[in-house]
């Protein structure tokens, strides 16, 4: 677990978290019955938790978590970047909240409709909702809230309740199978062969019937899990891949999140836990129910009060003797998420890698990783073998002499003529019926105790996605503008009015910048590296907060070209066409050329991106991979290549505006010129951050970032 907070954090006043969350009281009583203590170490405890009605295994197992939920972790402010915790409504910290209505969404995700989940409140089905336009307000989040509230009767409650009904038969059928058990040898003592006959019959049905719940059962549960898969990872998915979070996740987080592992195998990890968890739980607590009756009828009062005085003991003793699993699992996710991420740092770097020669020195690191893998495993692997030998002892070994003092209590409670073979019969048949029903209720005992240890594995890999869905749901609310920073729209104009550009770490790299990029007038961006050329860019495309001044630009009609080429997953005509799909390209070009054929859309978009790849000096791409081809194009393709295709893509979208950040560099001089005087004959006004003297001409303005410490120049290109 992370440290806990400064005493001198000011975000931990309980009151704000529950404001800042936006928790009616309204809200709390449906999904939530329990209730919630901030101790005085600044964490929040989770002590009571109720997920949706029906499935009232799963919320016990949510309200015995006990998830300790620290707030530190997001308290950096590395998201909005502002410096006064007190006052900033958009920081993490405040929005971390209150870790309750995290884990009560999630919850909720779980049994809501897919559909819901990604519609907003009262609209009907339709086209995915346009991207928020600012942080959600309380109601939206209460909308957020009541759209995914569980619903009885859709497919995973039917789902659900098919799982409750099957658990419930197959305890009935133990309990008869138990009671033939015991009235055989009261048939054997009898030799009564033909009720014998019959009784084997009967045991054969049972049989059959008990061979077909078991796999069902297992079925189901594998059905639910994927079912509620599917929910969460379309509930995480759409603020994923939205308003670029996932961008913001990697690099603006103070801690980094491991958002790709936690949304595949944490998730799946978690929906099998706890599908597992209402087998787990629904079947002990029928049983329990169902043999404490059967005990009662056998072995009276007392019998029944061993029984449970015996099974509390047990528990509290397990409780208190039991390792902190949901840290050292929730930890052991971590771990697994870091050794995966060098290997795919690894495959990703593999050339770059090699040509340094830097094998050993990966092998190192990744070994390293590997190593503190190994250590938490071997640890956790010890509690678990110690803490099952404990569990073993006391769940299953220990019982079997209560069996027998519940069998004397019931001899001596059921006097008669034992002379007689009709009077032993029943005292077997009783005698062993009994013996089943104490075996099965310790059973139940058994899983009802070893439950405690799946709500603490349980409860690490509810943190890990939440803390996942804390982030990306502040991810929403970005871009923080503070109150002295103003964004306006204007289709002409960009223009930056009097704006501090500040790193996330609170670096100043350019104090009250102040330029105008009229259409027309391109402007090119100079200094050092360092110095905060790309960042203005991130300023401008909202990765950054502006922190002062005023940011004008068109609402549409800017493309960025970022200085590390990017290719996508697709064909050479995706490459071009890219963030467009090809149906959307189709529809671009028809209305370019104003044509009304459908049918003509797909040669008149390839005649068009090949006049483009012929301008960008690509056309043997074409010739060479053919439209349809899907190689990896970052390993076939050139780092010049790579840059001219995006500038290929630059052309296609055909912008006003073009932000091209070194987006040539690696392309040699007669093509950089070739490609910047296409882009003045087609109109695009560029912003270049670039150092190369040959592309001056094709500018009206040069902005200088002289130092990285604030300072900057403008001034004029004479022509
Ligand atoms: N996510 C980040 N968090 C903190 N600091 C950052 C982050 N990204 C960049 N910086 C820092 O901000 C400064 C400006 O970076 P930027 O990428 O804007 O430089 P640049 O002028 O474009 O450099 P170059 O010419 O090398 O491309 C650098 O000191 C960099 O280390």
């Amino acid at each position: 677990m992370p440290p806990p907070l400064a005493d001198e954090d000011p975000t931990r006043s309980p009151s704000r978290f529950r404001h800042s969350r936006g928790r009616r009281p309204s809200e709390t009583g449906a999904a939530r019955a329990g209730t919630d203590q901030e101790g005085g170490d600044g964490k929040e405890k989770v002590i009571f938790l109720f997920l949706p009605t029906y499935s009232a295994g799963v919320q016990l197992s949510i309200a015995l978590a006990n998830t300790t939920y620290d707030v530190k972790k997001l308290t950096n402010h590395a998201m909005c970047g502002c410096m006064d915790m007190t006052e900033c409504w958009l920081c993490p910290s405040k929005a971390a909240g209150d870790f309750l209505d995290l884990l009560r969404t999630l919850v909720a995700v779980i049994p809501a409709s897919i559909e819901d989940d990604l519609r907003p409140a009262n609209t009907p089905a339709g086209p995915a909702r346009m991207p928020l336009q600012g942080p959600p307000s309380l109601s939206e989040r209460g909308a957020h809230t009541m759209r995914v509230v569980p619903k009885l009767l859709d497919k995973q409650g039917g789902q659900l309740l098919a799982v409750a009904l099957l658990i419930f038969s197959r305890t009935v059928i133990s309990d008869r199978i138990a009671s033939l058990n015991g009235t055989t040898v009261k048939f054997v003592l009898e030799q009564d062969k033909a009720a014998f006959i019959r009784l084997v019959g009967i045991s054969v049905l049972q049989s059959a019937a008990n061979s077909f719940v078991a796999p069902s059962l297992r079925t189901l549960t594998a059905r639910l899990a994927l079912g509620w898969r599917i929910r969460m990872t379309n509930h995480l998915l759409q603020f994923y891949l939205r308003r670029n979070a996932f961008y913001k996740v990697f690099n603006m987080s103070g801690k980094s999140i491991d958002a790709d592992q936690r949304l595949t195998l944490d998730v799946d990890k978690l929906t099998t836990d706890l599908a597992g968890l209402v087998t787990g739980m629904v079947k002990p607590l029928v049983d329990i129910l169902w043999f404490t009756w059967r005990m009662k009828l056998l072995s009276g009062r007392r019998g029944v009060g061993i029984l449970y005085a015996y099974m509390l003991l047990g528990l509290g003793f397990l409780r208190a003797v039991s390792p902190d699993f949901g840290n050292l699992a929730s930890e052991e996710q971590e771990l697994e998420g870091t050794f995966r991420f060098m290997h795919s740092r690894l495959r990703t770097h593999a050339e770059s890698i090699a040509f340094f020669g830097g094998g050993s020195r990966e092998k190192a690191m990744v070994e390293a990783k590997f190593m503190k893998l190994q250590n938490h495993s071997k640890v956790l692997l010890r509690k678990q073998w110690l803490y099952g030998i404990v569990d073993d002892f006391v769940t299953k070994q220990l019982p079997h002499n209560v069996t027998w003092g519940l069998s004397l209590l019931y001899a001596l409670e059921h006097k008669g003529d034992r002379a007689l073979t009709s009077t032993q019969g029943e005292l077997a048949h009783a005698l062993r019926f009994l013996a089943s029903v104490v075996s099965q209720s310790f059973v139940a005992f058994g899983d009802i105790l070893e439950l405690h240890k799946k709500f603490l594995e349980l409860s690490g890999g509810i943190n890990r996605i939440f803390e996942l869905e804390e982030v990306l749901q502040v991810a929403q609310r970005d871009t923080p503008v503070p109150s002295s920073a103003i964004s306006t729209a204007s289709e002409e104009i960009i223009s930056f009015h009097e704006v501090d550009i500040v790193t996330p770490s609170q670096k100043l790299l350019a104090s009250k910048l102040s330029c105008n990029v009229a259409q027309g007038k391109s402007l090119l961006l100079t200094g050092p590296n360092g110095t905060g050329k790309s960042s203005v860019f991130r300023v401008l495309r909202d990765l950054w907060p502006a922190f002062s001044g005023r940011v004008t630009k068109p609402s549409e009609g800017m493309f960025h070209v970022p200085q590390s080429p990017y290719t996508s997953l697709g064909t050479l005509r995706d490459q071009v066409i890219y963030p467009l799909s090809r149906e959307e390209a189709e529809m671009k070009i028809l209305s370019l050329y104003k044509a009304g054929n459908r049918a003509s859309a797909p040669e008149l978009l390839d005649d068009h991106l090949k006049t483009v790849l012929v301008n960008v000096r690509l056309v043997y791409l074409l010739e060479r991979e053919g439209w349809d081809s899907t190689p990896n194009w970052e390993d076939v393709l050139s780092l010049g290549e790579q840059q001219r295709l995006g500038m290929a893509r630059l052309f296609f979208h055909h912008p006003k505006f073009g932000i091209l950040d070194e987006c040539t560099n690696a392309t040699s001089v007669d093509v950089e010129e070739h490609l910047y005087r296409l882009a003045t004959n087609m109109g695009i006004t560029v912003i270049t951050s670039s150092q190369r003297p040959a592309l001056i001409p094709f500018h009206s303005a040069e902005l200088k970032l002289i130092d990285g410490e604030g300072n900057w120049e403008l001034c004029e290109i004479q022509h």
